[in-house]
Formats: C-alpha cells, structure tokens, sequence
C-alpha cells in the first residue's frame, strides 16, 4: 500500500517516515511540506540520508488522492480541518494525527482550541482511534483521529478501573509531565534550551486542550462522570509523557485485586505492558517504541488508586498509535512495523 505524509517537516512526520520506511505492507510513496517544495527531505533531516530520498512536495490533495492509498496528517491543529474532506476520495483512508477531528461537540473545539471548528459530516465520520479500546470501528474506518498524546497516557491508565467501575468517576486528578518534542519543532520561549534545561515548569493551569477529550472519553465509559482536573508540566527530556492519576475507590479493593484487574483487562494487548505490583515505569523504559506501560498502586489509608502511566509522545502518542490504527483500518497485523523495542539507556 502506498503511503503519503503531510507534515513531514515536522516531528510527528519524520517519526512517520521512519516507520513507514521501515514497514513490511506499506510503501512511502511521498512527503509533503506547506512551505516547501522540490526540496530534499534530507536537507532538514540529515539522519534521513538513504532512508528517505524523496522530495518535499507541495501539498496537492487531488494528486495524493490520485496516488495513494492513505495519507497521515501531521500537520497543526487547524489545518486538518481544512485538508482532510479533500483527501477523502478515490477510496484513500485518512489518518490525522492532530486535534481537529477529536472533539464530536465543535463547540467544544472553539472554547478550548480557540479555532475554526472541522464541518459536522467530517467529524461524525472521524473514528477516535485510541486503538485498544475501539478496535472494530478503527477496522471499519476511513478517517481516523488519532487522539492526542496525554489523553493516550491518561485514558489507558484510566480505562480498566473505569469500566470495571471499581473507582469514583468523580474528583478524577491527573498530573501529567511531557518532554519538549511534544510541543514539536517550531521554536518558542518556552522550550528554549536556557529556559527548559535544568528546569520544570507547569503550564496551559486547567486550560490545556485536551481537557476536553479525555473527559469526551471518560463520559462514553461512564456517563456519570464529571470534570477533570488536568495539570501539564513540562520536564527537560526530549521524549516521553507519564501521567499519575489520583481517583477514589467506590469500594475497598487491595493492591492485589487492582493489580490482577489490570493485568487480565490487558492480557493480550501487546502494547499495553502492566508492570508487576509493587513497580513503576519510567519513560526511558518505552522510548523509541509503541508501548505503554502500567503501575498501579492503592493506598488503604486513603482510599485513593494511584495509576501511573508512560508512552513515548511520539510513538504510541502520535506516529506508532497513527500506523497502529492504520494496520487496522488496512487488514494488516496490528503490530505490523512496530516491533521495535525501547531504546534504553
Ligand atoms: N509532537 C507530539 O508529541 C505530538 C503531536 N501531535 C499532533 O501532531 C501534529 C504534528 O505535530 P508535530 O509534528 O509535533 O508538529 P511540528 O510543529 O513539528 O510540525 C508541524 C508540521 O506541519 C506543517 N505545517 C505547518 N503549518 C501548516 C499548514 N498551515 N498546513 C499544512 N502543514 C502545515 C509544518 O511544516 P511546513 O511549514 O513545512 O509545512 C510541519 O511539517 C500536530 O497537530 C500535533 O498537535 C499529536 C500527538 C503528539
Ligand atoms: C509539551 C507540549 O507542549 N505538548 C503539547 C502537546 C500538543 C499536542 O499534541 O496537541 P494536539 O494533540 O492538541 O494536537 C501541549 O501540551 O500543547
């Protein structure tokens, strides 16, 4: 199957490339940039020498349309709106991995992405891939929104215990922390290397956008459920996201019985690792690969789960969840050009 990748200047587009390079049933037939064109993938990524030797391209949808079998948005939140009901024909699947196809209700969209929402068929048709919990409506998809990085963290760690309804889908807190390539490659203040080394800062307080989606989530599991409270910090590592969260038991349950819980929910996923009762991941352990690992721990004094979850933001938080579902949506092993393991140390 031939592939084409929008964004490829970015990081969520060079990850693209390097999978799909790298992929037994795919074929990266072509690159594409806004501000660029003619212009040699490897003039921007010098790693890619060998590995990609097409040019960047003008974006032209009738000419990928014409070309591919499926096309991965990597693009700014915002121009996917725009470009995706235009990459829908001539049978290409589409696959956006950014957050404008997430939210079902546009009215959410513009309070918490302060932009121009995508047309309502664009989004009723967008099928949310958070590939473990929604597998035979990703099969079935043609437009697929991948979901975001932290609600990728956030709602594996969440699910077992919410669906089982072994905690209070109520007063829900998650602390999450993510290394800066999640912000991408523009550069800005915030990631400046005098500003982010050495340092670790909070930021988007009760503001960030994907608020939004993991409470979208958290309702279709349990329509009982209330708001969150998000918080997002960003460490001075390059990749990774791990999320803690806090909720109350609805009955008293011990480490053991949440443990075993985990464990049988996500049996035979295979990118979803929970980790022996007692330890916790750290985000070196899933680097460079698609897992997700898990450590959950109870604290009978209060109550409270504690839930701790590491993704590398990039991986199962964007490219490897992107070609995940895209396996899916294409009939092929859902683990087809993931195989690869963490890069450690
Ligand atoms: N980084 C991460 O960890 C994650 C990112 N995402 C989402 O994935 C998407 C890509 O993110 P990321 O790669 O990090 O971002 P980058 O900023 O690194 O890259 C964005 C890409 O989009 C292109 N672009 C910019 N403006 C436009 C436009 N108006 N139309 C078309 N293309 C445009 C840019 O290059 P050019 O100007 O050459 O076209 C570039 O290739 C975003 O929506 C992001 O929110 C989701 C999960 C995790
Ligand atoms: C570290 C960092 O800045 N991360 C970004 C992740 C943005 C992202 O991936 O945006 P969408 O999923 O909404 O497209 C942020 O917190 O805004």
């Amino acid at each position: 199957m031939k592939a084409a990748v929008i964004g490829a200047t970015g990081y969520g587009g060079i990850e693209l490339i390097r999978l799909l390079s790298n992929h037994p049933n795919f074929t990266l037939h072509s690159v594409y940039s806004s501000s660029k064109d003619q212009v040699p993938a490897t003039d921007d990524y010098p790693h890619l020498k060998d590995i990609c030797p097409l040019p960047l391209m003008k974006i032209d949808p009738e000419k990928i349309t014409n070309e591919c079998d499926a096309v991965f948005l990597a693009v700014p939140s915002g121009a996917s709106a725009a470009l995706s009901p235009k990459l829908l024909e001539n049978n290409t699947k589409v696959i956006d991995l950014s957050g404008d196809l997430r939210l079902k209700d546009p009215e959410h969209y513009e309070k918490w992405y302060k932009k121009e929402p995508a047309g309502p068929s664009v989004l009723e048709q967008a099928v949310y891939g958070l590939t473990e919990w929604n597998r035979e409506a990703v099969k079935k998809a043609t437009l697929l929104s991948n979901p975001g990085c932290y609600p990728t963290a956030a709602l594996l760690g969440l699910a077992p215990a919410i669906q089982a309804e072994a905690i209070d889908s109520t007063g829900i807190i998650i602390d999450a922390k993510s290394g800066v390539s999640g912000a991408g490659r523009g550069l800005s203040l915030a990631v400046h290397f005098a500003e982010m080394n050495d340092n670790f800062k909070i930021y988007k307080v009760n503001q960030h956008q994907h608020i939004p989606e993991i409470e979208q989530q958290l309702r279709l599991w349990d329509n009982s459920s209330s708001p969150i409270t998000f918080s997002t910090h960003l460490l001075p590592i390059t990749r990774g996201i791990m999320t803690t969260t806090y909720a109350q038991m609805k009955q008293p349950m011990t480490a053991a019985e949440l443990h075993q819980l985990y464990e049988e929910t996500y049996q035979n996923d295979f990118f979803v690792r929970v980790r022996p009762l007692g330890e916790f991941p750290g985000v070196k352990e899933v680097a460079g690969s698609n897992f997700c690992d898990i450590g959950v721990a109870v604290d009978e004094r209060t109550n409270r789960v504690t839930i701790v979850s590491v993704i590398d933001n990039l991986m199962k938080g964007a490219a490897g969840q992107a070609i995940q579902n895209a396996n899916l949506m294409f009939g092929f092993e859902e683990t087809a050009g993931l195989r690869g393991f963490p890069i450690y140390p």
